[in-house]
């Protein structure tokens, strides 16, 4: 072992070493071989069992000489066998430092959801919409919000050529919400995890405090631009504008600059302006889709979108009220684990253990906190500080709390969309998409060529068909640009996972112009924010794929999501989404949520099937009428002759017969179906069974 620590010693000695990387203070040192260097002579070559050991495990940027010396001294059969020490604690040591969370997240960014340029894009404006959806709706504010994209290689009239692929972009989000406080703003935009939602149990869309800082370090990053915020917190008060660097190796806000504007056009409100590095061509049917779902889970709100080289769309609001306040709530103590209740405990300000539980907690009264204690056996009065500091005391509380019987958080303090406003969303939405069409221009010809070729038929079918009256519009059916689509929405009661509670909402739309040989359309939505990325490995996907759609007269395939021309929308409202990764995507796997998401699919896919079969009814009846009255003509005209009176009266009378046989005949179907309806209501098939 002596010898190990000499031969180290005149390793370190022996092999100089360089810097490895850009900082001065960068500890980390990379040793240079002496017969690299210029000029020097090669040193003398080692003994003959050295030089074998080195054969068998060669390490490039080992301290070469105290491995070499130190193998050469062990015998010939331990030199092929053992491994070679390749660094000592001691050098190991020399290279650990801290990292701060933007160093971290610099070089982890496809964590937060700036993989590549386009996503990067959608995330950057996804990040400054929720924090203004979030703002207005906390200050109680009906949120217009503007989402502007600039191709910084068009001039400022907008002329010049499109960037292709990868190029600078300017990403403006502006609000109306409540502006930020002058001292607040640096830390804000320039200190990763800051945030007034990380500590609070409520449904908010922003819930880590990372999102507009980390789109303001990619920005920086990316472009060397630093972001620019301007807000103004009410009338009266002077808008400020700033430009904020964030300082990477101390994830500390770096104000460049920061002055008062004598006038700004929004009274109260937030601008942020990012120069980032984009690829629109690629990334704008995602922000594109992100504009569009976003206007149809949040119908309180304005959003005006500008894009390079098009026409401004606006989705004017349509609801004049805000949804419902979401509250927040306390943690439940059956939600709690061990090192979570030992740091909310050094964190009390109560004398005594039954006041911690009390202030702490939610649906903890006096009689449930003197239960918890007794059950725990605390026998003299425990202070939440010893808990903090005794482990054993606190397993035995945590435990008396995991067999005490407590009252369900209040699940009341959510604000899901509802089914009125799903509707209106939905139709909203439909709307949209059916004015803009298909994203891709070559599917756009297609689809006019054989929309013009359609009129031309439908116009001579008209010609020759004699006056039918409309059929009144079935229930739920909505006609939105000449398509009818059938709407259906389902809210279930909210639940609780893991003590925090949550609801969820389904809303269908089928029928209309949505492809009916390609599996259907799947919106996910966590707290109102459309989730377009990583759809397999999500659990609203998951939940959608195992429901069984076949009893619901669509086909599936097994393991996939069911086909047919149907857009099918999933909402989460929650005070704490499982997100899978802080790019907040997708989310988690957690069966109670599963569970309540099938339910609800199941809700909405009962409605679905009593209309489908409704349709296929009609359709049927039809049919069945457009024979008879291909022989209306010719019998009415035999009957004529040898009745020898006018076949017009004759044609009238058997069409007015015709009605009168379809009218009874749907009746009787209604009746029949929805007594059918009524009875899969009652009880669920047996794969429903089984899930309940
Ligand atoms: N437009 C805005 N108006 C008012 N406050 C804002 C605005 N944008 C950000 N904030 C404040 O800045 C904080 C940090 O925002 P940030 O986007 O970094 O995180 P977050 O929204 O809390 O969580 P997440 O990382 O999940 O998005 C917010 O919690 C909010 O208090």
């Amino acid at each position: 072992m002596a010898g190990r620590k000499v031969v180290a010693a005149k390793a370190s000695k022996t092999a100089k070493t360089k810097p490895a990387g850009r900082g001065a203070g960068q500890l980390e040192l990379v040793p240079v071989e002496p017969a690299a260097r210029k000029g020097a002579r090669p040193p003398p070559p080692p003994p003959r069992r050295a030089r074998a050991a080195a054969a068998v495990a060669p390490a490039p940027d080992a301290p070469v000489a105290a491995v070499a010396t130190e193998d050469a001294a062990a015998p010939d059969a331990l030199a092929a066998k053992a491994p070679r020490r390749r660094a000592t604690a001691e050098q190991m040591a020399a290279k650990q430092r801290e990292i701060s969370i933007s160093e971290f997240f610099t070089k982890n960014r496809h964590l937060l959801g700036f993989d590549n340029a386009s996503k990067a894009l959608l995330t950057t404006i996804k990040e400054a919409v929720d924090n203004s959806l979030d703002a207005c709706e906390e200050a109680g504010i009906l949120p217009e919000i503007t989402i502007e994209v600039r191709d910084l290689a068009l001039n400022a009239k907008g002329e010049g050529e499109l960037t292709k692929g990868e190029g600078r972009f300017v990403v403006v989000v502006e609000d109306n919400g409540p502006g930020i406080v002058k001292a607040q703003a640096p830390k804000i935009f320039g200190k990763l995890l800051y945030g007034s939602k990380f500590h609070r149990l409520k449904q908010s869309r922003g819930q880590q405090g990372i999102g507009i800082s980390a789109a303001a370090m990619y920005g920086q990053l990316t472009t060397g631009q630093p972001i620019r915020v301007t807000s103004r917190i009410g009338k009266g008060k002077p808008a400020h504008f700033f430009e904020i660097q964030i300082d990477t190796r101390k994830n500390n806000p770096v104000v460049t600059e920061d002055r008062e504007l004598a006038d700004w056009h929004q009274e109260h409100g937030t601008r942020v302006e990012l120069e980032i590095v984009a690829n629109w061509q690629q990334g704008q049917r995602f922000v594109n889709r992100y504009v569009e779902h976003t206007a149809l889970s949040n119908p309180h709100a304005t959003f005006h979108y500008v894009r390079p080289r098009q026409e401004p769309l606006t989705f004017p609001r349509a609801v004049e009220e805000l949804p419902k306040e979401a509250l927040e709530i306390k943690p439940h103590p059956h939600g709690v684990e061990l090192g979570a209740l030992m740091l909310m405990a050094q964190d009390s300000k109560s004398h005594d253990v039954r006041g911690f539980l009390q202030t702490a907690f939610s649906r903890v009264s006096a009689t449930v906190a003197n239960e918890i204690v007794k059950r725990a056996g605390f026998k003299a009065k425990v202070r939440p500080r010893d808990l903090a500091e005794d482990r054993t005391l606190a397993a035995k509380l945590h435990e008396a709390i995991r067999d005490t019987k407590i009252m369900a958080p209040p699940t009341q303090v959510l604000s899901p969309i509802g089914d009125t406003l799903m509707k209106k969303g939905l139709v909203s939405f439909l709307t949209v998409i059916e004015t803009e069409g298909p994203e891709d221009d070559e599917q756009l010809d297609l689809d006019q060529a054989k929309k013009k070729k359609a009129s031309k038929k439908e116009k001579e079918a008209k010609a020759e068909a004699p006056e039918v009256p409309d059929a009144p519009p079935e229930e739920g059916v909505e006609k939105i640009k000449g398509h009818n689509y059938f709407i259906a929405t389902v809210t279930r009661p909210p639940k609780v996972y893991r003590g925090n509670p949550f609801q969820v909402e389904v809303g269908l739309a089928y029928g209309g112009s949505w492809p009916a040989d390609k599996p259907i359309e799947l919106f996910r939505f966590a707290n109102r924010v459309p989730l377009l990325f990583q759809k397999s490995a999500c659990g609203m996907t998951e939940a959608i794929v195992k429901t069984d759609w076949r009893n619901y007269l669509l086909s599936q395939p097994k393991g996939s999501l069911p086909v047919g021309p149907m857009a099918l929308l999933v909402h989460i409202a929650s005070v704490w989404v499982p997100f899978t990764s802080e790019a907040k995507e997708a989310v988690a796997h957690y069966p109670e949520i599963t569970r309540e998401i099938q339910l609800a699919a199941q809700e909405c896919g009962r409605k679905l099937a009593a209309h489908i079969r409704k349709k296929q009814h009609a359709d049927y009846q039809a049919q069945r009428r457009s024979i008879f009255e291909l022989y209306i003509q010719e019998v009415a005209q035999a009957i004529g002759k040898i009745t020898k009176k006018s076949p017009e009266p004759i044609k009238r009378d058997f069409l007015r017969l015709a009605d009168k046989v379809t009218e009874q005949e749907l009746a009787e179907q209604d009746a029949a179906l929805e007594e059918q309806s009524k009875k899969i209501t009652k009880r669920p098939r047996r794969s429903e069974e089984e899930d309940e």
